[in-house]
């Protein structure tokens, strides 16, 4: 495929497909945050034939931050997602990862291989293949894990799995065939196998979309423990999620391509133009 986008482009599913696995692998050398900053939008606009999709966005996501992203539907949460992971490319604007990486030049592929993992709404787990071989699987893609797809693994590796089989909640499952799971239980696998590919980065769309109440109370749990370890941006609408994840952190309100409002989920709760345009619909 044809790996050079213009400015507004989109790579479409097929041709995602055709990249095959999708997840996050960490470069040897890893992305430079010496000034703190994971991810820097700054000014982006995607023009869909003179359609603004984002207009002048702006983001600053520093290490270790989970940040939450709300929105009307239309505005333009997952176009954000799609250039930060080089699916859209923008018509204008500056977009960086740690202070290098230029997220504006980078093929979705060589993103994705920097260090920035993306999970889409829908799992995509193997559903032929047990939890533990998911993530064993995951594990092998990950281009710091050395050799074939048929080595042993150590036990140091085997006890990486154990450790996320229990914090994705899926210790007694790990012989089940992931086909076998549960929506929320697949979601919180493919966690799992983003995870074992060490993003630096990890993007969730709308993670607990279809989830029963208690799978979305351990989703917040789950999240809960990842905070401070990973760099996260949350996309979501369920507003008990997200009051449940952000505690004192920033949360992003998008309107129509530009930043509404930003600062905790308190002020954005009770911003007027919020809950005009959001909120209280
Ligand atoms: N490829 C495209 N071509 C034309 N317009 C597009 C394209 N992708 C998105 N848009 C438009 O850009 C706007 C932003 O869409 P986007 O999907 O980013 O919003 P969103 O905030 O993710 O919404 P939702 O909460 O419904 O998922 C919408 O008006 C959408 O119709």
């Amino acid at each position: 495929m044809n790996d050079v986008l213009k400015p507004g482009q989109t790579y479409d599913s097929k041709d995602h497909a055709e990249h095959g696995f999708s997840y996050g692998r960490p470069k040897q050398d890893g992305v430079d945050t010496t000034h703190g900053a994971i991810l820097y939008l700054e000014d982006i606009t995607v023009s869909f034939d003179g359609f603004k999709a984002l207009n002048k966005l702006n983001l600053d996501i520093s290490v270790g931050e989970l940040r939450c992203i709300i929105g009307p539907n239309g505005a333009g949460k997952t176009t954000m997602m799609d250039v930060i992971t080089g699916k859209t490319r923008p018509t204008s604007g500056t977009a960086y990862f740690g202070q290098t990486f230029d997220l504006t030049k980078m093929t979705e592929y060589h993103i994705a291989d920097a260090g920035i993992g993306r999970k889409f709404q829908r799992p995509t787990v193997f559903e032929h293949h047990t939890v533990f071989e998911n993530l064993e699987l995951a594990m092998k893609m990950n281009k710091r894990v050395k050799p074939t797809l048929f080595f042993r693994l150590s036990a140091e590796q085997r006890d990486k799995i154990d450790a996320i089989l229990k914090l994705i909640r899926l210790e007694g499952h790990h012989h089940r065939p992931a086909g076998l799971l549960s929506h929320g239980q697949k979601q919180w696998l493919e966690i799992g196998m983003l995870l074992m590919q060490e993003p630096q980065l990890l993007l969730l769309d709308e993670p607990v979309a279809g989830m029963s109440d208690a799978e979305t109370e351990r989703t917040a749990e789950l999240l809960n423990e990842l905070r401070g370890k990973h760099s996260i941006v949350v996309v979501e609408h369920d507003m008990a999620f997200v009051t449940e994840i952000a505690r004192d952190g920033q949360v992003t309100v998008l309107h129509e391509g530009s930043v509404l409002a930003e600062g905790s989920m308190q002020a954005v709760q009770a911003n007027e133009r919020v809950i005009e345009v959001y909120l209280g619909r």
